[in-house]
């Protein structure tokens, strides 16, 4: 690419790296989880969201756990202001819940941040000033102590408004686009704020470090967070939080090593929403954690119903391949994938398993309110006979041989791959029918008379070839025998190694008879056929017939 010097940057290694973090497997213990869906979410849609919407996504937040929520940006305008007054009014937010308010570090926005709180019982009020170079130089034009001097001022003030509003305070710092600032500085502005604040063990103070810009790789926001929580004044009343967004793609994993390296809290959105790229995905974050093992303590046991609600209040759409939300993510469409989730899922049935191992699942899908049937096994040119017999046993309860499913594989693909599309179960099921249960021509079973002597069978079968009727006779050691011999003897041709088996097959309130028959030819091929009925002799002599129907078209 021809312009990549343009690019080239440091990114703020911490003086010292002690890396502790790079020891830990896994985050252990679920962080403070803080929802900004409704203001940093909110900020960058196309139509922030009106208040009736908001209201019902703080609704969603509160069901889902969340015990903080940062409500919006009550300066910004008059649909954020009232939305607050209106959960304050209407005394809608639970008492185990915490909202939490953005404020530059401007005077009016800070009083009128604070007029938007009167009479909550409590809040995070949490404050803002850039710190990067960029913005130094570029926005702000001002010096790291100008800079310092924004932060302070800003935090005395919020101070004094809290000293003079009724209700519990907590405050919140963040050194915006901390990812671009030099780490010593970022610790010497939050130093300077905390020595404002004087946080207590009963009112801790959160020193919230953003990836406003997600610029370097994950070790790096790691190694500085690391820095900050070991430098920090004032540290065992700081409760340090990470906001990372995604702009690298590396949302998740910032966050994930921000915990390893000691971010107790995470601020982040539903599937990711927020400016540019988003911040980062908190569903993906706690069923990560719940992946290994460890509770979230966020419920997302009925995610797809939180997923629709999100894309109506949004208008933002989640993608198909999204982790743990997106459409297709427990969706195998190829063989070998399907085969080995089909095999895994029957290995679960046989005993009662508790540890989930099933391959290329992640998690059961269905602790997360997605199905089994539809979702995780769908069928086109390139699946095979694993997930076909699959569809065809969860959803219509047929338990196909071995060699037949293999066969019925490559009819289902053929058809797949000459269409140029995916086939849903109906579909498979009615070329099941048509391949085996209704296969009729040339010759088509009627009725059949048996008579038993002494273990030996003698029949008369009706059959109609072609169209027209006939009686054909055979003797044989069995029923099945008898009118297979008869066939042949009417047929003229041979076959043998007749593999039949059967199971009952629950229709509505009625029971029914499944049976598959295979047989195989002087040269050596199989053929197959199912017979469907009410009767269990009935069901195998049309398989027989469906079989010996296929030979015959050979
Ligand atoms: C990374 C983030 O997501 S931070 C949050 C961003 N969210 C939002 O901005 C959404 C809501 N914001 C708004 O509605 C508006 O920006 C308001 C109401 C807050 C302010 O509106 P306005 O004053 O009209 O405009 P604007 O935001 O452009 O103001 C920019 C001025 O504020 C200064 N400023 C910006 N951020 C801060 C800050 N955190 N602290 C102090 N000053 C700041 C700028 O330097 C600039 O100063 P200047 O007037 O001397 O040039
Ligand atoms: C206000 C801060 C935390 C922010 O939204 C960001 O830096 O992305």
């Amino acid at each position: 690419m021809k312009n990549v010097e343009k690019y080239a940057r440091g990114y703020y290694m911490p003086p010292q790296t002690s890396l502790k973090w790079t020891q830990k497997e896994y985050v252990t213990e679920a962080p403070i989880w803080c929802s900004v869906d409704l203001r940093d979410g909110n900020q960058a849609l196309i139509v922030p969201m009106n208040l009736e919407e908001k209201l019902e996504y703080f609704k969603v937040l509160v069901d889902i756990g969340f015990k903080e929520i940062e409500v919006g940006f009550p300066a910004a305008s008059e649909t954020e202001f009232t939305f607050l007054r209106t959960l304050i009014e209407q005394n809608l937010i639970p008492d185990d819940v915490t909202i939490q308010v953005l404020t530059q570090s401007r005077e009016h926005i800070i009083r009128k941040t604070f007029d938007s709180l009167k009479g909550a019982h409590k809040a995070v009020v949490h404050l803002y000033n850039s710190t990067s170079l960029a913005q130094r130089e570029q926005v702000f034009r001002k010096s790291k102590e100008e800079i310092i001097e924004i932060a302070v001022t800003g935090a005395k003030l919020v101070k004094q408004c809290a000293e003079e509003t009724e209700g519990n305070f907590q405050f919140e710092y963040s050194p915006e686009s901390f990812t671009g600032t030099e780490i010593e500085f970022a610790l010497e502005i939050c130093n300077k704020v905390l020595d404002v604040w004087q946080p207590t063990a009963e009112n801790p103070v959160i020193i919230n470090l953003p990836a406003t810009v997600s610029m370097s790789m994950p070790h790096v926001y790691a190694s500085q967070i690391e820095y900050m929580s070991e430098n920090l004044s004032y540290r065992d009343n700081v409760i340090l939080s990470v906001h990372p967004h995604n702009d690298r793609g590396t949302g998740v994993a910032d966050a994930e090593l921000g915990m390893l390296a000691g971010a107790q809290r995470v601020e982040g959105t539903l599937f990711g929403n927020g400016e540019r790229t988003g911040n980062v995905d908190v569903v993906t974050l706690a069923l990560n954690m719940y992946s290994h093992g460890v509770d979230p303590k966020l419920n997302f046991d009925n995610l797809p119903e939180i997923l629709a609600v999100y894309e109506r209040l949004t208008k933002m759409r989640v993608s198909e391949r999204h982790p743990y939300g997106g459409e297709l993510v427990f969706t195998a469409f190829s063989g070998s994938h399907q085969d080995a989730i089909a095999k895994g899922m029957k290995w679960r049935e046989e005993e009662d398993r508790q540890h989930w191992s099933v391959p290329y699942l992640l998690i059961d899908p269905k602790d997360i309110g997605r199905q089994y049937e539809g979702d995780i096994i769908r069928i086109n040119s390139q699946s095979g006979k694993g997930g076909i017999g699959y569809v065809l046993h969860q959803k219509y309860g047929l338990d196909l041989p071995a060699k037949m499913r293999e066969h019925f594989g490559y009819v289902v693909k053929n058809v797949s791959d000459h269409q140029q599309k995916e086939l849903m179960a109906e579909e498979i099921y009615d070329i099941f029918k048509n391949e085996y249960v209704n296969l009729r021509t040339p010759v088509e079973f009627v009725k059949y008379r048996i008579k038993e002597d002494d273990n030996e069978f003698e029949t008369i079968v009706t059959i109609r070839v072609n169209g027209e009727a006939k009686e054909i006779v055979g003797n044989g050691n069995g029923r099945l025998d008898a009118i297979s011999n008869a066939l042949q003897t009417e047929l003229g041709f041979d076959y043998s190694d007749l593999l039949y088996t059967e199971h009952a097959l629950e229709t509505g309130s009625k029971s029914q008879a499944v049976s598959y028959i295979g047989i195989k030819a002087t040269n050596g091929t199989s053929y197959w056929g199912c017979g469907i009925d009410a009767d269990i002799m009935v069901s195998s002599v049309k398989a027989l017939f469906s079989a010996v129907n296929h030979l015959i078209a050979e």
